[in-house]
């Protein structure tokens, strides 16, 4: 069969990705607190068969604008997750797990349980915390990079053997002869490190699946190449063109391939922001509406990216002549070239804005088709595995991505009708693991 692209869809706030969905017409502003909300969001994406959620986790400081918007994450990830297995059947469910801030037995017993909650659908992504802010909520300093990859590897290789330690048929809760599990096949795991260590065992048998897929969220920086070209079945980027994008997802496989993977183990699935709409002035007037306010601080920094003065003043106009011809896109920042070509058309300042340039996700604002085609795009020319996707509002611009873009993905052949098995394992088309990778032992 064809490749066919996998899709996540991210679950933040209850909102939405863009700062003003909480002001939305039809949202609750109390979705932040509701679980209800969530689980809803959750099952208008199983309704489009999307493989999974992702849901990300600071936990960083509070924004300095919290005056004005909401806070960027979950109230706790597990905690949400919880609810969404109980609401749902078959979307995997992958939330964030720091193993700069957590024990390694926590993490694992965490994501084992949810695990078994949700029949074999847990994903854990696991990331090093960086920013000093989120250190400071733990009391204190962000140690450095070495020590941070350091004490990841240790954490999950600990964790993956502790996910490992009843075996397989351990547990035999058989009424009839009175046994419970076979203590002989549950063992401790007494790892440890330089930076962490658990003697185990862990009380939990495995799930469905086995045990929890691990992701990685990240850059290609060296460190994070070997951290998820070790362990991960897929990456969560971001990369904003579709050259950073090729180069990203070959720099993974490569880093799989060195660790003695098949690099077809590790899938590179870069974020998508949808603004979906009948035709593309009215996305361009739903995302002003979504972001204004941020626009004269953005007007400012479209400045640096093109190296020419910008008056915030002017938002209704499109650049002069004079400010497109002495404009050079910035070569520190890839989105310039992107930024340069949209002035160009002839759109006002508020629409070059609106467009999305300065955005930390590729942006297609505009009706269904457009975004198929951007999907596709990516995908065939092996930029992508698959998406996360981040719905500016949840409340109607997820079930326009489900409604309007997925049914065009599948006439295309280029995303699945239905889910073919039941865990996350399966709808990754991940390989069967358990315990700690034989090939990775520690
Ligand atoms: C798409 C994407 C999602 C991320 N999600 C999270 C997250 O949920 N929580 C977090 O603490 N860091 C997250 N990160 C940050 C990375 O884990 C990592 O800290 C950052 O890329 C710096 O990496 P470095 O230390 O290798 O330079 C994310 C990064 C990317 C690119």
């Amino acid at each position: 069969m064809a490749r066919q692209m996998i899709i996540g869809m991210h679950l933040g706030n209850g909102y939405g990705a863009l700062p003003g969905a909480w002001r939305m017409p039809g949202v609750d502003p109390t979705s932040y607190t509701s679980f209800d909300a969530k689980v809803r969001q959750a099952q208008a994406a199983e309704r489009g068969k999307l493989q999974f959620l992702f849901l990300p986790d600071g936990p960083s400081a509070l924004s300095a604008e919290i005056e004005y918007e909401a806070p960027g994450f979950n109230l706790d990830v597990m905690m949400t997750l919880a609810a969404v297995a109980r609401g749902t059947e078959r979307i995997g469910m992958v939330a964030t797990g720091s193993t700069t801030f957590n024990e390694p037995f926590n993490l694992a017993r965490q994501f084992k349980a949810l695990d078994i909650m949700s029949h074999g659908r847990a994903g854990w992504n696991a990331i090093t915390s960086a920013g000093d802010d989120v250190a400071a909520n733990y009391g204190v300093r962000i140690p450095s990079s070495a020590d941070r990859y350091g004490r990841a590897h240790e954490v999950v290789q600990i964790v993956q053997a502790l996910w490992g330690s009843w075996s397989k048929d351990a547990w035999v809760h058989d009424q009839a002869s009175g046994q419970f599990a076979k203590s002989a096949e549950i063992a401790p795991i007494n790892l440890g490190g330089k930076f962490v260590a658990s003697r185990g065992p862990l009380y939990i048998p495995p799930s469905e699946q086995g045990q929890p897929v691990v992701f990685h969220a990240g850059g290609a920086s060296a460190n994070a190449l070997a951290l998820a070209g070790r362990y991960a079945s897929a990456v969560i980027g971001a990369a904003f063109t579709i050259e950073d994008a090729r180069a990203q997802r070959a720099a993974f496989r490569d880093a799989a391939e060195r660790a003695g993977r098949d690099p077809d183990e590790i899938k590179f699935i870069p974020g998508l922001m949808t603004t979906i709409a009948p035709d593309k002035r009215a996305a361009l007037d739903r995302r002003i509406t979504l972001t204004e306010r941020a626009f004269p601080q953005r007007a400012a920094y479209l400045q640096q990216m093109l190296g020419v003065r910008i008056d915030p003043a002017r938002m209704g106009e499109p650049l002069s002549p004079d400010q497109l011809a002495a404009a050079r896109p910035s070569s520190g920042d890839p989105r310039s070239t992107y930024a340069l070509k949209i002035a160009r058309e002839g759109w006002t300042l508020r629409d070059i804005l609106a467009h999305g340039v300065i955005d930390y996700q590729p942006v297609v604002a505009g009706p269904p088709v457009e975004v198929a085609d951007h999907m596709q795009h990516w995908f065939e020319a092996e930029a992508a595995d698959g998406f996360w996707v981040a719905p500016d509002v949840y409340r109607d611009g997820l079930d326009d991505f489900v409604d309007g873009v997925v049914p065009i993905l599948q006439q295309r052949g280029l995303f699945h009708l239905d889910y073919a098995g039941m865990t996350l394992r399966d709808h990754l088309g991940a390989p069967a693991q358990y315990g700690i990778d034989p090939r990775i032992m520690p």
